[in-house]
């Protein structure tokens, strides 16, 4: 039986006012998938993001989700928005952040008990859940991207969308990152933008590249030439196949 798709783009193109973002984008994302999208700084991956999520219309062409538009089908997908976009200075805890995950299905503005519950079990995903009570500016950077994981989570959905979960932090919370998303792999398609593409060819399936128009790539066909046809070599590539100790960088 042939792999459904997740997500269907035919002959997309967005732009914002008069100013063109995306082009003739055509693309698809088999159920399963765990995929990275990449490309260079205002190439258009958030917009890409967006659209699919409903949040932008295409100037042309259409994106169908799960067979559907992508508003019919926004209660199936997780979405984790870029760090930098966040403002949490109001005294929120960590169980407050996760909840906010549940919003578009509480009633008069409620968490009924089932609401708290996914939050719980979204928050012991990631392994926050003896944090609940802790104010979520108390948390480092790794803690603070990994209950925004539980937030996109507490949806329970079938495609989890993230834009640079791995920003702020170090080496170590991204392999925590990267095996918390591969576990959830086994049960959702996710999509993830990243500017690491060393370490993400290592775990993911597929990469996206966005840079005005959009090639998908299988994770072996990666080398020095594609990175600089996407980045045009300004990339600053982050190795993962070495560590550093204290007589400086050593190869695995
Ligand atoms: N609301 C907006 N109105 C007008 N132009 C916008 C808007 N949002 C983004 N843009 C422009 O669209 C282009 C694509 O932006 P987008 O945020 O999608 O890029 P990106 O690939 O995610 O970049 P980065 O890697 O820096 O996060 C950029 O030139 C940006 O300036």
């Amino acid at each position: 039986m042939e792999t459904p798709q997740v997500v269907e783009i035919k002959n997309m193109s967005f732009a914002y006012q008069a100013r063109n973002v995306l082009k003739d984008v055509n693309l698809t994302v088999p159920q399963g998938d765990f995929a990275t999208i990449v490309g260079p700084n205002g190439g258009g991956k958030t917009t890409l993001l967006k659209l699919l999520l409903g949040l932008l219309p295409p100037s042309s062409g259409t994106i169908k989700i799960f067979g559907t538009s992508p508003a019919k089908s926004r209660v199936k997908i997780g979405y984790m928005p870029q760090y930098s976009h966040l403002d949490m200075q109001f005294p929120v805890t960590v169980m407050d952040v996760a909840l906010m995950g549940r919003l578009a299905r509480c009633k008069w503005g409620r968490y009924s008990s089932r609401d708290r519950d996914a939050a719980a079990t979204a928050l012991e995903e990631v392994k926050m859940d003896t944090f609940k009570e802790t104010h979520f500016n108390a948390l480092s950077g790794g803690q603070k991207q990994r209950v925004l994981i539980a937030r996109a989570l507490c949806s329970e959905p079938e495609l989890l969308l993230l834009d640079e979960p791995t920003s702020n932090i170090d080496q170590e919370s991204e392999k925590d990152l990267f095996n918390i998303l591969q576990r959830l792999n086994h049960r959702m398609t996710i999509l993830l933008v990243s500017h690491d593409l060393g370490f993400t060819s290592q775990v993911v399936k597929s990469v996206i590249c966005v840079n005005r128009q959009v090639v998908i790539h299988p994770t072996t066909t990666i080398d020095g030439t594609m990175i600089k046809d996407i980045y045009g070599g300004d990339l600053k590539m982050i190795r993962h196949d070495h560590r550093c100790c204290e007589m400086g960088h050593m190869h695995d």
